[in-house]
């Protein structure tokens, strides 16, 4: 039996329910492992399917050309590498997130994923039937256990597959990104590795899907805690590295270690792939937006511009008579810095046609938010016209702090198919703007230097709907805002423990009340990347209609 046993990882993106692309990209990476001598290639968790397939999945017909699939890949990949794919599969009548070993023209083993995952985004429980724990399968000099993903998070699978005979631990996974995650992902996998003294291989997936974004930075562990191997995070990549029989076991040769990024830029890549992505996936090439000369839409802007080139970005001031000289130089600068193409629309002769359309309704009403808001919405109607007559999807703005209090306009600049800031706290959106002005990266497809103003940073919030309007005339500043939403938000903390920290407790009670009240708007908004473990969809869901109040 040889002591060698060479294996291809391939961190590569699917698309979710393009069955024939995913199956042809598993098939190319093969045909890359051949050529490079592999004994195996392994793809990550879901792979055949795209990853979450939601109740899609339940799809007798979609089971069905998923299984043609695997059969197909098994007759191509006859002759050469074991290929490792994850996919949903039926056996015996019952759904499983499984994880196929094809080999020799054949399915030749399948591991059924035991520990579902059930909470955050994950319905799985919902979804899958868990398998029985499955044991080691072989390929060539090697018996190797597979645990999927969630599997390898708590301690009796990877004990089961060692104890029975596996002589490394090869893990599928469909991980996406929240910040943190690496160093989540690292420490429950050196406890398997020291648990079970075995090399671990760490596979995830790349890429976005809906507000999803797989970060991939697979990587390979030795014995004694050693990284072997590290892949770089949110990029497709192939490696091929060696495993050596030795007196204590299998050990992984050392390759390259990829660096992996610090926490502002992990944000901003999921920001620019989860759109791109999105974009890509459902088949659009082209964004239009409305730039106000305010830093959300500025930083939508250069997102946008990093993602699919700042030719391909439609900016459009849309001024009213509260909008500022300011306001429209800096839009001006900022589309000129990134090199976007911006459009002027004023809104004032469709604004005076719907208030005298508007006028014997409303007389002896004083005007209020409802004037405000009727600004918003033809900003809103305007910019889906030029997205409906151009192709091109319609951007939304709103940062998490300002979607969180529901401070935005329903049918207005909440219009939109997708806001890639929706997880960013809005004191977060400022750190970001200046972190890339003095940041660029290769994969960034928009100019490197100051391309936000920084007057565009520097000058107070305003929605402009009225004369001398700020942000902070209707919310608390900024800082303190945010600081009591994480609290309420991703802390699931209590009214008297944000008193007991220093916040007035009027102020508590005002936000919580605003969070509540708002929940029908984000039941209505955009998607968006999720970059925290409670981004405003799957992760928080709460009920519409809530009366509960905190009164202690
Ligand atoms: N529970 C519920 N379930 C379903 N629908 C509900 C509802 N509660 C209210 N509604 C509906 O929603 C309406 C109120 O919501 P909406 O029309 O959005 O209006 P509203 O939330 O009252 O006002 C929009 C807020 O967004 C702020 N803002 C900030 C920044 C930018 C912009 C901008 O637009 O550029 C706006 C603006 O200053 C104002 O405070 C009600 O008239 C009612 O029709
Ligand atoms: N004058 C405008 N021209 C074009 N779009 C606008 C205009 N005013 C508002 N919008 C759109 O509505 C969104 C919400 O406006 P809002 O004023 O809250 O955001 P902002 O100007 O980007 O940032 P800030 O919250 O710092 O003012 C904007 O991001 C923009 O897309
Ligand atoms: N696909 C999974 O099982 C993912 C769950 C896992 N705990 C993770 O987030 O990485």
């Amino acid at each position: 039996m040889s002591d060698r046993f060479r294996l291809t990882l391939a961190q590569l993106n699917p698309t979710l329910g393009d069955i024939a692309g995913n199956a042809a990209k598993a098939r190319a990476a093969w045909t890359t492992a051949k050529a490079e001598g592999a004994d195996m290639v392994a793809l990550p968790e879901m792979f055949l399917s795209g990853y979450q397939t939601q109740d899609l999945v339940w799809r007798p017909a979609f089971q069905a050309d998923l299984r043609d699939a695997l059969e197909a890949l098994a007759q191509d990949c006859a002759d050469g590498p074991a290929l490792g794919i994850g996919a949903p599969l039926v056996e015996r009548g019952a759904l499983f997130n499984c994880w196929a070993v094809l080999s020799g023209g054949k399915v030749a083993a399948t591991i059924r994923k035991h520990h579902l995952p059930n909470s955050s985004v994950f319905d799985e429980k919902r979804l899958f039937s868990s398998g029985e724990i499955s044991g080691p399968y072989r390929v060539g000099p090697i018996r190797i256990g597979s645990p999927i993903c969630e599997d390898a998070w708590l301690e009796d699978v990877a004990e089961a597959q060692a104890e029975s005979g596996a002589e490394m631990l090869l893990v599928p996974n469909g991980s996406p990104y929240a910040r943190g995650r690496y160093d989540t992902r690292m420490t429950h996998m050196v406890a398997r590795m020291v648990e079970t003294g075995l090399p671990l291989v760490y596979l995830n997936l790349v890429g976005g899907q809906d507000d999803q974004v797989f970060d991939g930075a697979s990587f390979v562990l030795n014995p004694g805690g050693k990284l072997a191997l590290q892949l770089p995070a949110h990029e497709e990549a192939i490696a091929t590295l060696n495993f050596t029989q030795t007196t204590e076991g299998w050990r992984a040769q050392v390759g390259t270690r990829a660096h992996l990024p610090d926490a502002w830029e992990q944000d901003y890549q999921a920001m620019v792939v989860g759109l791109r992505d999105y974009l890509r996936k459902s088949g659009f090439n082209k964004v239009v937006l409305g730039l106000s000369g305010g830093i959300d839409s500025a930083l939508v802007a250069v997102i946008a511009a990093d993602a699919i080139g700042p030719q391909n970005v439609h900016c459009v001031m849309l001024p009213s008579e509260y909008t500022s000289p300011h306001s429209l130089e800096d839009a001006s600068d900022l589309a000129q810095r990134v090199g976007c193409k911006l459009d002027e629309i004023s809104i004032e002769a469709p604004r005076t046609a719907i208030e005298a359309a508007l006028a014997p309704l409303f007389t002896g009403l004083a005007p209020d938010v409802t004037e405000e808001n009727i600004q918003s919405r033809l900003r809103g109607t305007l910019l889906m016209a030029l997205s409906n007559k151009s192709g091109a999807l319609l951007l939304s703005t709103g940062n998490k702090s300002e979607l969180a209090v529901g401070y935005a306009t329903i049918y207005g600049d909440m219009n939109g198919g997708y806001n890639p800031i929706k997880d960013l706290y809005k004191t977060r959106v400022f750190d970001t703007c200046r972190w890339r002005n003095a940041n660029h990266r290769d994969w960034m497809a928009g100019p490197e230097g100051e391309i936000i103003p920084t007057r565009i940073i520097d000058k107070p919030p305003s929605a402009e709907l009225r004369a001398d309007q700020r942000d902070d005339d209707s919310l608390p500043p900024y800082p303190e805002l945010d600081a009591i939403l994480e609290g309420l938000m991703e802390h699931d903390l209590s009214v008297a423990d944000l008193v007991a920290q220093g916040h007035d407790r009027a102020t508590v009670k005002r936000v919580e009340h605003l969070v509540y009240i708002s929940e029908w708007k984000r039941h209505q908004a955009a998607p968006g990347p999720r970059l925290t473990m409670r981004a405003l969809w799957l992760d928080r869901r709460y009920p519409l209609v809530n009366r509960w109040r905190d009164t202690r």
